[in-house]
């Protein structure tokens, strides 16, 4: 049998770490993000959604949605959040669920859905098992400053569009703890694996 984990957790909590450790274990990742950024492309059907609602000036020169621009607006703005997140995430979710059940015919010990949005988007019924990667609130603004580069308003800003890390590691089936090395947070993965009856 296929465990499907959802691996989730906030904005650089370490979701893409904890997803790479899968990989390097043979153990297939489905990523939301990466999704939402092929949905988008200029011939994809919510391209088009996206330039009537939002405008051109969300384009660049070469017709590419402006992905800075366009977080500039939905992050700030609720309702406007909303409404793409109504454009992209069907498209994102059709696409996740046609990947899992290939991996599934594939006979893999488990395959993981990689989705910053798992429990604000009530989609848990979707996977066998919940992982969240936690990171206490200094070390995720810290860490999301630094990665992007970004001001301390617009990764607060970031930060508040979604669920409180607590209250996700509360719902979780299993939690890692990320504020210690990722030598410390394979440990945990692999005990949690371990409990889970995944054997890779
Ligand atoms: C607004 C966009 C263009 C900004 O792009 P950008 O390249 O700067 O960020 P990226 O897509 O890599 O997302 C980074 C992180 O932001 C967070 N995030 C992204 N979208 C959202 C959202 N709608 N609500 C809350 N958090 C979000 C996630 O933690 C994600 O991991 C983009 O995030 C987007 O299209 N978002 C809507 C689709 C979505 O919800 N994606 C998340 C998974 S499906
Ligand atoms: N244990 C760790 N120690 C030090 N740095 C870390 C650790 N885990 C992750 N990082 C760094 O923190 C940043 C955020 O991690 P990562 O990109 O994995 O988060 P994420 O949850 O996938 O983010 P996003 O939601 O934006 O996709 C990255 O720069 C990463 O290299």
């Amino acid at each position: 049998m296929t465990v499907v984990v959802g691996l989730t957790g906030s904005i650089a909590s370490g979701k893409s770490t904890v997803s790479n450790m899968f990989r390097n274990l043979n153990i297939p990742v489905i990523d939301a993000d990466q999704l939402s950024r092929e949905v988008v492309e200029p011939e994809q059907p919510a391209y088009e959604k996206i330039v009537r609602l939002f405008g051109e000036e969300v384009l660049h020169d070469d017709g590419a949605i402006n992905r800075k621009k366009l977080g500039k607006i939905i992050f700030g703005n609720k309702e406007k959040r909303k409404a793409l997140n109504e454009i992209v995430h069907p498209e994102v979710r059709k696409e996740m669920v046609h990947r899992r059940d290939f991996y599934k015919t594939q006979q893999y010990p488990a395959v993981v859905w990689d989705i910053p949005l798992l429990f604000e988007s009530n989609l848990t019924s979707y996977v066998d098992r919940t992982l969240v990667v936690y990171v206490d609130e200094e070390t995720q603004l810290k860490r999301l400053m630094e990665r992007d580069q970004s001001s301390r308003e617009d990764a607060e800003q970031r930060i508040n569009s979604q669920m409180s890390l607590n209250e996700k590691a509360e719902m979780a089936d299993a939690v890692i703890d990320n504020n210690g090395t990722v030598d410390e947070s394979f440990e945990q993965l692999k005990s949690i694996l371990a409990k889970w009856n995944i054997v890779y």
